[in-house]
């Protein structure tokens, strides 16, 4: 049996452990909370993020990384992006040589505009042949009820990438493979920042011409940007663009569109963050998304306006104008 650590008792870090156990790995989680590490182990629930759905007897957690991390072939993190660096410095002594990390997150560094793998690299050393990101469609509470859904798993090794496929391949769960890091990862990062902005168009009660112009535009900008980068455009295309731009935009249960749909109908940044724990990547990678293209001579609008919005410089209502009142031009530009 694989042994797999699991750095974050989350939503998705949940679900995923929910997931690679189906797939008869023996995963153990690594959660802040003692109440909650002691429910998942006690009654096989995380009762925070998933009252009620049961998870499978291959699921233990502790507070203890070292635990957590003693054997494990594969550490996935799934703690909140701009938290890892600082989490990650923490674990980097109790991980075995030879892990292979696999990143769940989908943000962008504030300050150093890195995307996650980047960040991994970057505190433990690891070269990116052992540095795999899984993202996709994957709303958490879709995949702990184990409705069919697919994702990509990305690393530059493809023979990598292949054993984190098999590691996660479920009969509800289906992962593809890919090379394209960056692609997989820019498009996950971004698909949350376009989230909250629709977010705001359906909390400002537009209906669906706006929120398909916006998730078009999103999705252009976005290959606009990962193809100055270095990736392949067809990426942005594929589960880790199209796909999870579509599942976060059309569904209730995103956080990001919900935190867009609360500024939309005029909730304040903070009055927003104060209303939940749960975390909305978007509203923080807005600003490192819009540096990163700005550092590389990348027009991006919905990463401007959006940050400009969740700074309070403009309401979301200016924003939506602001947008059609932009010089016209070419559709492929
Ligand atoms: N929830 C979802 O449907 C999906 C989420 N993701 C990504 O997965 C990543 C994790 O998100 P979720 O699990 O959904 O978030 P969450 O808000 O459900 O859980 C975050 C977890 O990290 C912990 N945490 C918060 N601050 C922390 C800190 N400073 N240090 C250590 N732990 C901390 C929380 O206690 C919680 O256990 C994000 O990058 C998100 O974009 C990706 C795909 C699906
Ligand atoms: O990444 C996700 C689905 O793939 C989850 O989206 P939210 O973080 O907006 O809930």
């Amino acid at each position: 049996m694989t042994k797999v650590a699991v750095f974050g008792a989350g939503s998705w870090g949940t679900a995923f452990s929910l997931v690679l156990a189906d797939a008869g790995n023996e995963v153990t989680i690594w959660g802040r909370r003692p109440e909650v590490a002691a429910a998942i182990n006690e009654r096989h629930e995380n009762t925070e993020y998933f009252p009620g759905i049961e998870l499978p007897a291959g699921v233990r957690a502790t507070t203890d990384p070292a635990e957590a991390a003693r054997g494990a072939e594969f550490a996935v993190l799934s703690v909140p992006s701009q938290t890892l660096r600082e989490n990650l410095t923490h674990w980097v002594d109790v991980l075995p040589d030879d892990v292979v990390l696999i990143s769940l997150m989908k943000g962008v560094e504030l300050g150093t505009t890195k995307r996650m793998s980047e960040v991994i690299a970057e505190v433990t050393g690891i070269g990116p042949d052992r540095i795999a990101v899984v993202s996709g469609p994957n709303l958490a509470r879709e995949i702990a009820l184990r409705e069919p859904a697919a994702s990509v798993v990305a690393c530059t090794e493809e023979k990598v990438a292949h054993r984190v496929q098999e590691l996660c391949h479920t009969p509800s769960f289906r992962p593809y493979r890919s090379t394209d890091v960056l692609g997989c990862e820019l498009g996950g990062a971004y698909k949350n920042v376009i989230a909250v902005c629709v977010g705001m168009a359906v909390g400002l009660g537009f209906g669906d011409n706006t929120t398909a112009s916006l998730i078009t535009r999103g999705l252009a900008e976005t290959a606009r940007l990962a193809q100055r980068l270095g990736a392949d455009p067809l990426t942005l295309m594929g589960l880790a663009g199209l796909g999870d731009l579509v599942a976060t935009c059309s569904s209730p249960l995103s956080r990001n569109r919900t935190f867009g749909e609360k500024l939309g109908q005029g909730m304040t940044t903070e009055e927003i963050v104060a209303s939940t724990r749960q975390v909305a990547e978007g509203a923080k990678s807005c600003a490192s998304i819009y540096d990163l293209a700005a550092a590389h001579g990348v027009d991006a609008p919905v990463a401007e306006h959006v940050d400009a919005v969740v700074r309070g410089e403009i309401s979301a209502r200016e924003m939506m104008y602001a947008f059609i009142a932009r010089d016209t031009k070419h559709e492929k530009d």
